[in-house]
């Protein structure tokens, strides 16, 4: 059986590369619209509302009017947007943040594709705050070196011309994931977050540093390890390195996972020492937007879960 899916702002970053993780599969069958028809508002309504699953990667305010021209009640939405992530009646598309989430989206309509950056600060402190060693009251900063793709064709076309410098940016503690950091992670308020991105196209580091005395029981790190590599024993996409493993890592690039759909987490520390440094990498492209997406697809469409995903 195939199943019709439309990428709406398929010609944009995140869009291309779903595209074309999607169109070497026989079970999908794409619905296009041609170079001139893509914003055309009518020819829009009519794919959204012919497909079993439409992607939207689009600018919020475009996903939101995407969303309020669907009337077909059958239609699996997946937002990689902003626009939806914290709103009522949506499931959060990270499917390994709980037990319960991957049925969640299952059997949702509304599906909003995480942040690239709250993928990494979710996946790095939500285990830990479910079994009470990080307590939801408790102050987190957290850092991010993102590729330049993130900031989208706009940014991509900077870097590219040799125009764009590394820099630091939401530099007013006001980044748009804060939000769905803050609800997802399970904290009572969100994080200080100063994101850098830099000269490389595609890639990203989440770095969540901890003063492991200051937490109520003082956790060691081999706890902090357990946890996480507990909780994501078994997942396809997202894995915690053995201590071996990340004792070689003494340095990173933040495109090692590039064109992947894997999350790889370090628990970097000394064993009997009281700091850690909790760190996510990944693919901004791919287990951040693109990836996720695809992943999310499958859920929601009842497809193997890895189909067409490295
Ligand atoms: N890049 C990334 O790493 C990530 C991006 N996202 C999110 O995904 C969404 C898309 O981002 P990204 O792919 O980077 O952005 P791009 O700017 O690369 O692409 C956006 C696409 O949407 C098209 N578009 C804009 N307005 C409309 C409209 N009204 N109707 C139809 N098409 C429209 C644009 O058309 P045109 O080509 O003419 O400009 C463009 O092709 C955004 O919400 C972004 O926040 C999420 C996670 C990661
Ligand atoms: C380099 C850069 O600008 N990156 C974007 C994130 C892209 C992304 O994942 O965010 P959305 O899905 O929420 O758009 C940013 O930090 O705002």
């Amino acid at each position: 059986m195939s199943h019709k899916v439309f990428i709406d702002g398929e010609a944009g970053t995140t869009g291309l590369q779903i595209r074309e993780r999607l169109e070497k599969r026989p079970e999908i069958e794409l619905i296009r619209l041609s170079d001139d028809r893509r914003k055309d508002t009518e020819a829009r309504r009519e794919a959204l509302n012919a497909a079993d699953a439409v992607i939207l990667c689009l600018p919020d305010e475009a996903a939101k009017e995407a969303v309020a021209l669907i009337e077909n009640p059958d239609v699996a939405v997946i937002d990689a947007s902003t626009a939806h992530r914290v709103a009522e009646g949506w499931a959060y598309g990270f499917p390994e943040m709980t037990e319960d989430q991957r049925d969640l989206i299952r059997a949702a309509k509304r599906i909003s594709n995480p942040g690239c950056h709250a993928t990494g600060f979710i996946a790095l402190t939500r285990p830990l705050v479910e079994l009470g060693v990080l307590p939801p009251f408790f102050p987190m900063v957290a850092t991010s070196l993102t590729g330049y793709s993130g900031g989208g064709k706009a940014m991509i076309a900077e870097f590219e011309s040799g125009q764009g410098r590394e820099r630091i940016y939401a530099t007013g503690l006001t980044h748009k994931h804060l939000p769905e950091m803050q609800l997802y992670a399970g904290l009572e308020t969100a994080p200080i977050f100063s994101p850098t991105v830099a000269n490389f196209a595609q890639g990203l580091i989440v770095e969540v540093p901890l003063h492991l005395w200051a937490l109520p029981d003082a956790p060691d790190l081999p706890t902090i390890y357990n946890i996480l590599s507990a909780h994501y024993a078994g997942e396809p996409f997202v894995r915690v390195a053995s201590p071996e493993e990340t004792a070689a890592a003494t340095s990173i690039n933040g495109d090692s996972l590039r064109d992947t759909n894997q999350l790889l987490i370090h628990v970097f520390g000394q064993e009997d020492g009281d700091t850690a440094n909790l760190v996510a990498v990944f693919d901004n492209l791919g287990k951040g937007a693109s990836g996720a997406a695809v992943q999310n697809l499958n859920l929601v469409l009842g497809l193997e879960e890895t189909a067409g995903l490295l």
